[in-house]
C-alpha cells in the first residue's frame, strides 16, 4: 500500500513564520486561508476588487491586490480558475516571486500542461484536496477533513516537498489522508475523476435515470426522489463503509438487481469510452478544447450550461428541495451559490 500520511507525520515547522499569500477567494480560496488561519499560519489574501474581495475583508483577512500579495509571501498558493492563472501569473503574480520562494497550485494543469512556466529559483509543489473547497472549510471546523494530494515540480531549496506536507496538515488534510504524486498523475486522474465519474459521470448517469422514468410516463417528482435525492444517501453509506456497506442497508432483491442489471448499463462499452476521455486528457487534446473555448468567450460552455440549467430535473428540484428546509447549501456556500 501506499504511504498515506497524517497528523502525526507531518512536521509543519518548515512553514510556521512564513508570509503565505492565497491569491484567489472562490471554493478552495476562502477554505485554505481560513484552515490556515485557524492553523495559525499568517496569510495574506490576493484578489481583484469585487465580490470575493469584500468577502475576505468581511472574514477579517489583509486582502490586496494580487500583485502586493505576492511581492510579500514566502508561499504562493494560486486558488484562481485554472483557465485565468496564467494571464494572472504573467502579469502579476511572477513580478512577485523572490528566488527561494515556493509557488504553489492546487491541480497541477498550467505547469503540466506547459501554460506556466515558472523561474528556475523558486520551488514549484502542489497541494491537491480531494474534496469541493467548501467542503474543505466545512470538514476541518467539524475537527475532520478532505485527503489531499502533495507534488513537487520543482524543489531549489530542499524544502518543497516539506513545506508541502506542511501545508497540507495546517488545512486539515493531514487527519484525512496525503498522498504523495506527480504534476502529471494529479493533473490526469483529476480530470478524468471529475469527467467520467464525480462530476460528468454522475450527472449523465442521474440525467439518464429520471429522463428514462420521465418518458415512460412517470412522475417527475418521484423519479426526482429516485434518482438525485436517493443517490446521496446511497453514496453516503458507500463513502462509510464501501459497496458492502450500502449492500447491507438494502434489500437483498436490490443487490440482486445492482448484480444483474449495473453492469447493463454501465459496461465494457462505457469503459471504452472513459478511456477515450483519458486519452484525450493524457494527449492534451481536452486542454487544449478548454483553453479554446476560454479564448472564444465560451461558446459551447455557455449554450450548454444554459440548456442544463432549463432541465425539468432542475425545475422540479428546486420545487421539492423547497418542501425540504433541512437540504439547502450550508451558509458558507455564499460563494458557491453567487457563482
Ligand atoms: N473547486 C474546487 O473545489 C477545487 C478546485 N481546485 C483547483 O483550485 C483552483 C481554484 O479553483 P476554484 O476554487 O474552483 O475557483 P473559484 O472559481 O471558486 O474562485 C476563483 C477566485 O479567483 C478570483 N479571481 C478570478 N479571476 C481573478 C483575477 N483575474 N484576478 C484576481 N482574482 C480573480 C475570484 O474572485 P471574484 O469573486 O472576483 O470572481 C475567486 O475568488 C483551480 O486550480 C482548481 O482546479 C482543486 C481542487 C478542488
Ligand atoms: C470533482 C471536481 C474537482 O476536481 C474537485 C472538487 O475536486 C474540481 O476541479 O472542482
Ligand atoms: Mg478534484
Ligand atoms: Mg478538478
Amino acid at each position: 500500500m501506499a504511504k498515506v500520511y497524517n497528523d502525526k507525520d507531518i512536521q509543519d515547522d518548515v512553514l510556521r513564520g512564513k508570509k503565505i499569500a492565497v491569491i484567489g477567494y472562490g471554493s478552495q480560496g476562502h477554505a485554505h486561508a481560513q484552515n490556515l488561519r485557524d492553523s495559525g499560519f499568517d496569510v495574506v489574501v490576493g484578489v481583484r476588487q469585487g465580490k470575493s474581495f469584500d468577502k475576505a475583508e468581511r472574514d477579517g483577512f489583509q486582502v490586496k491586490s494580487v500583485r502586493e500579495a505576492s511581492e510579500e509571501a514566502d508561499v504562493i498558493m494560486v486558488l484562481l480558475p485554472d483557465e485565468l492563472q496564467t494571464k494572472s501569473y504573467n502579469e502579476e503574480i511572477k513580478a512577485g516571486l523572490r528566488a527561494g520562494n515556493a509557488l504553489a497550485f492546487a491541480h497541477g494543469f498550467n505547469i503540466h500542461f506547459n501554460q506556466i512556466v515558472p523561474p528556475e529559483d523558486v520551488d514549484v509543489f502542489l497541494v491537491a484536496p480531494k474534496g469541493p473547497g467548501h467542503l474543505v472549510r466545512r470538514t476541518y471546523k467539524e475537527g475532520a477533513g478532505v485527503p489531499a494530494l502533495v507534488g513537487v515540480f520543482q524543489d531549489v531549496t530542499g524544502e518543497a516537498k516539506a513545506t508541502a506536507y506542511a501545508y497540507a496538515k495546517a488545512i486539515g488534510a493531514g487527519r484525512a489522508g496525503v498522498l504523495e504524486t506527480s504534476f502529471q498523475e494529479e493533473t490526469e486522474t483529476d480530470l478524468f475523476g471529475e469527467q467520467a465519474v464525480l462530476c460528468g459521470g454522475l450527472t449523465s448517469l442521474i440525467k439518464a435515470g429520471f429522463e428514462t422514468l420521465t418518458e415512460a410516463g412517470y412522475q417527475p417528482e418521484l423519479a426526482y426522489f429516485e434518482c438525485l435525492h436517493e443517490m446521496k444517501l446511497i453514496v453516503d453509506l458507500i463513502y462509510e463503509g464501501g459497496f458492502s456497506n450500502m449492500r447491507y442497508s438494502c434489500s437483498d432483491t436490490a443487490q440482486w438487481g445492482d448484480f444483474v442489471s449495473g453492469p447493463r448499463v454501465v459496461n465494457e462499452e462505457t469503459k471504452a469510452r472513459m478511456k477515450e476521455v483519458l486519452n484525450d486528457i493524457q494527449s492534451g487534446q481536452f486542454a487544449k478544447g478548454w483553453l479554446l473555448e476560454n479564448q472564444t468567450n465560451r461558446p459551447v460552455y455557455t449554450s450548454i450550461d444554459r440548456k442544463e440549467k432549463e432541465h425539468p430535473l432542475e425545475k422540479v428540484g428546486s420545487e421539492l428541495r423547497a418542501l425540504m428546509p433541512f437540504v439547502k447549501p450550508k451558509k458558507e456556500d455564499e460563494v458557491l451559490v453567487q457563482k
